[in-house]
């Protein structure tokens, strides 16, 4: 369940990925379809009133699930719609560093709000993020420059991509619908999981970047490394450390 912005890049990222998205909201769906799913993703980003039933309702179909909590302090509802979500206990929460600290802090005032953007750098916020992580009793991941996945107690950077990731819409999107689908793929180690996906999306970033000439064209080669991805590359490419 993903934002209207986000549908399309997300289900062209998964599919190329290997995974088989199926994007569906209606309420009257969820109880015969969210329990056939391996694994289950829902993003804040166009959230309504109409929607937010249907979020619960998969957060509580017994699937594991993955939060993107786009623009948590856009406002109250939106806050209080997150902090109830993360109350359903997901996998994993990936947002963009500005996102965290407002849902660490459960606050929906910060002077340096900016819409779906982060006004922070993901290494800031590594505290709140292993606190998030602790309150909440889920794996947080903060992307940036370098991405930071952490259980509370462990943390591992993940430090592939391009900057020009940020000027596609809905990439942090795409990733946290990649890091579903991994969890998905090994629901027992959710950490692992959401470090490989973000890696991966990296690599495929920055191997898209080689012959892209902006946004838009590295949109498309981003996806077609992704379909291009093998193990060779992959072991090679990816940078993934476990922090000290
Ligand atoms: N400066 C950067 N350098 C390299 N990769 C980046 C950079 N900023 C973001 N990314 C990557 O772009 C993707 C989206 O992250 P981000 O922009 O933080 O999320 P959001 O779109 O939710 O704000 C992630 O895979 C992240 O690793
Ligand atoms: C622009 C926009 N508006 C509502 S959701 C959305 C997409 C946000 O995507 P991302 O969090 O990946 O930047
Ligand atoms: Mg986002």
């Amino acid at each position: 369940i993903t934002n209207l912005v986000s549908m399309d890049i997300a289900a062209n990222a998964l599919t190329a990925a290997g995974a088989s998205p199926a994007m569906l909201h209606c309420i009257r769906e969820i109880p015969d379809f969210t329990p056939r799913c391996h694994a289950v993703y829902i993003n804040v980003g166009t959230l309504s009133e109409d929607w937010l039933p249907s979020m619960r309702a998969a957060a509580s179909a017994g699937r594991p699930w993955v939060l993107d909590p786009v623009a948590a302090a856009a406002s109250q509802f939106r806050m209080e719609a997150c902090l109830e979500l993360l109350a359903l206990r997901p996998a994993v929460v990936r947002g963009n560093a500005s996102e965290i600290l407002a849902l660490a802090a459960r606050s929906d005032s910060s002077p340096t709000f900016k819409g779906v953007d982060s006004s922070h750098d993901s290494g800031e916020v590594l505290q709140a993020a292993k606190a998030l992580a602790r309150s909440s009793g889920t794996v947080v991941a903060v992307s940036g420059a370098v991405d930071f996945i952490t259980d509370g107690e462990q943390v591992i950077s993940a430090s592939n991509g391009v900057a020009m990731m940020q000027k596609i819409t809905a990439t942090g999107c795409a990733v946290t619908a990649l890091i579903a689908a991994f969890v998905g793929a090994d629901p027992s180690d959710a950490l692992a999981a959401a470090a490989c996906a973000l890696a991966i999306f990296g690599l495929a970033g920055e191997i898209g970047m080689e012959s892209a000439k902006g946004p838009a064209s590295l949109r498309m080669h981003l996806i077609d490394a992704l379909y291009g991805l093998d193990e060779q590359t992959v072991t090679s490419g990816v940078k993934i450390a476990l922090l000290p």
